[in-house]
């Protein structure tokens, strides 16, 4: 039985051109961040890549791109589960902050622990460790048991969400996953064992 578990970070949104911090505000994707969702459904159509099940935030930029991939893959109307467990990593007091001006405020080496640290949240927002407390209870429960089951499973979410499950699912240490940086629109296609480990693993942003 095929176990196929595919993760897909949004395409480029409007707060990623303009470097600002967004966390769990919602800004739609912009023309190149179309483009990047559009290939990826592109290059999982080429690979002749099929999907059962859809998860996906409640944020547009991930919902948007997950339906722009599903057009390519001719599944539009898939079914599709939306929630809040899935949203990029809540950045609290920084939201909405131009990075480099936080750099410039807050000195490179703080700005650089609230994003890449693993336990230490920006100001009133969520750590990776506090994200992956939301994010692998709800992968354990609702969307492993899909993928045990056979249904082949699209998860269109966030940077830090999604490195919370590749943590998990490759194993990876803090330091290990800190370094992982995912491309947006780059989808990564996990082929899983009975147990739910990763039997395969390609992420086509390499
Ligand atoms: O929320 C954000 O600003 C980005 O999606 C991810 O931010 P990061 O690169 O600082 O983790």
């Amino acid at each position: 039985m095929e176990r196929l578990l595919v993760l897909v970070r949004h395409g480029q949104s409007e707060w990623n051109l303009k470097n600002l911090f967004t966390g769990w505000k919602d800004p739609d994707l912009t023309e190149q961040g179309v483009a990047e969702a559009k290939n990826a459904g592109v290059q999982l159509h080429d690979m002749k890549l099929q999907f059962d099940i859809a998860y996906t935030s409640v944020l547009q930029r991930a919902q948007k791109t997950l339906t722009l991939i599903l057009e390519e893959l001719g599944q539009q109307g898939l079914e599709t589960i939306k929630d809040q467990a899935l949203n990029e990593r809540d950045y609290g007091d920084i939201t909405g902050m131009n990075k480099d001006e936080a750099r410039q405020q807050f000195g490179e080496e703080q700005v650089h622990i609230w994003r890449r640290s693993f336990d230490i949240p920006p100001p009133g927002g969520e750590s990776l460790k506090m994200t992956a407390e939301r994010v692998l209870p709800y992968y354990r429960t609702e969307i492993l048991p899909q993928v045990l089951s056979g249904k082949r499973t699209i998860v269109a979410a966030h940077g830090n969400s999604l490195r919370a499950l590749i943590m998990e699912l490759e194993g990876l240490s803090p330091e290990e996953i800190l370094k992982r940086e995912l491309g947006t629109g780059a989808p990564v296609i996990y082929r899983l064992d009975e147990d739910g480990k990763v039997i395969s693993v390609e992420d086509l942003a390499d």
